[in-house]
């Protein structure tokens, strides 16, 4: 298990390039199994969460070709059963189910894993798939549909508690892809990532409208072919350099972003007071940390709103800001493990009911810290660039299931960080 030592006080400065996005490739990986001729895609980012979704298509008899950032995927003989060894250890390997489902007739996925950030249930996937003519029979945590009397288009609202469901809006598109009739979701999830997903599909001769807004009609088409697609840049990872640079920057550019994406992110550090300046054609960005800073308020919320993936990165950068900052997230009201490890740091946060109330505090300090999820070990990386000494961030894993090379990309900037193995 790998962990990582950052040696604080270093200040970011130069250039990189930002991946492509972990959570707009997991879903289109999937999305290969509708066809059995070659799918070519590119910009899939390096980390654990694609290569787990790679090694969950070979085990269902796809043949996959990876060079570098380029894989090439032809699912021409598939089985249905999905293998929970696999499925496990994230959560995106749900998005199989929807295509397998609609390909094969059948499908067996375990109940997934993925980041511990509190409740993931999966009632909203099994009720959008069921209005198709999906029936479902649990055993031992595994989903066995079938579909005896045939697929067909059904109107169906996705609207869960915590609003629309993002992999759920995903996996339903993908199967009444090759659903005869028109299937019409309601309340549907509009980050980029479905955008992307729906284009792929379009790509592949699926007929998607609305993607992108609430309401997503899907005129099923009897058989889909194989294309080439680059996938979006990664606005989480862009996010995360972002307030990277505000914490502890001096002029840091990332290239291959997209400012559309942005602009929830972008908002919330210029009122902080930091600079975030986009080239006319939006792909690039700079940010320079504000002389005196102020602190913030922030309520995660579905696209447009603030994303829940970015709450953990701004509450370390609050941290360090002077005043009182206060974010809630309304998403995932449980995410915030990072919190106590930054306490070790010398945060002073408290959370309570799905909400972090942040007194600021220029001065952190090194201490050895546990990563716990995907984005709480960003969040502790971020603090540990600012903090006097050299942080040890063990369970290092988790960051690598989302975040490509980025010691390799920290060092780059300047920062002084050294992966050890353990
Ligand atoms: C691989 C991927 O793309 N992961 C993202 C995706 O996860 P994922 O798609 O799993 O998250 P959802 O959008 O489904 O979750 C949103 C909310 O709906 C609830 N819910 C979800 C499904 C369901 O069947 N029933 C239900 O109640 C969840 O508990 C949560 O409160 O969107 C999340 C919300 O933007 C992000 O944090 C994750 O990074
Ligand atoms: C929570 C995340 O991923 P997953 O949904 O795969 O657990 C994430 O990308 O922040």
């Amino acid at each position: 298990m790998d962990k990582l030592l950052v040696h604080g006080g270093s200040k970011l400065k130069g250039c990189i390039n930002i991946s492509g996005s972990k959570n707009a490739s997991l879903p289109i990986l999937a999305a290969t199994l509708l066809t059995e001729q070659t799918c070519i895609i590119r910009h899939v980012p390096d980390v654990s969460d694609t290569n787990y979704m790679l090694q969950i298509l070979t085990a269902l008899g796809a043949e996959v070709e990876r060079s570098s950032g380029t894989v090439r995927i032809t699912a021409a003989n598939i089985i249905h059963d999905a293998p929970y060894e696999l499925v496990r250890k994230m959560r995106a390997s749900i998005c199989v189910m929807g295509p397998l489902l609609a390909r094969l007739g059948k499908a067996s996925v375990s109940l997934p894993g993925g980041c511990v950030i509190g409740d993931r249930p999966v009632d909203l996937h099994l009720k959008g798939l069921q209005a198709i003519g999906a029936h479902i029979n649990m055993d031992s945590g595994n989903m066995h549909m079938t579909c005896n009397g045939g697929l067909k288009g059904a109107e169906v609202d996705l609207r869960g508690k915590h609003g629309p469901t993002v992999l759920g809006t995903d996996n339903l598109m993908m199967a009444a892809a090759l659903t005869p009739g028109t299937t019409v979701i309601e309340s549907a999830a509009c980050e980029p990532e479905v955008v992307d997903l729906a284009d792929f599909l379009n790509k592949m001769g699926a007929k998607i409208s609305g993607a992108g807004t609430s309401r997503i009609v899907i005129e099923g088409v009897e058989k889909l072919n194989g294309v080439q697609h680059t996938v979006i840049p990664d606005r989480i990872e862009a996010g995360t350099f972002m307030v990277a640079a505000a914490m502890a920057g001096e002029g840091v550019t990332l290239n291959r972003v997209q400012r559309d994406h942005m602009e929830a992110i972008s908002d919330k550090l210029e009122e902080s007071g930091h600079s975030v300046e986009f080239n006319d054609a939006g792909t690039s960005v700079t940010v320079k940390p504000a002389e005196n800073p102020i602190g913030g308020k922030i309520t995660t919320a579905p696209y447009p709103g603030f994303p829940t993936d970015m709450q953990a990165q701004f509450t370390a950068l609050y941290a360090i800001t002077p005043g009182i900052s206060v974010v809630e997230d309304t998403i995932f009201p449980q995410r915030f493990m990072h919190c106590a490890e930054m306490t070790r740091m010398g945060t002073n946060i408290n959370v309570d009911n799905g909400t972090a109330v942040i007194e600021g505090n220029r001065e952190l300090s090194a201490a050895p810290v546990m990563a716990s999820d995907l984005r709480a070990s960003a969040a502790l990386v971020l603090a540990a660039l600012c903090s006097k000494g050299t942080t040890e961030i063990n369970r290092l894993y988790h960051i690598d299931r989302g975040y490509e090379h980025i010691d390799e990309k920290l060092l780059q900037l300047g920062a002084q960080v050294e992966r050890v193995a353990n």
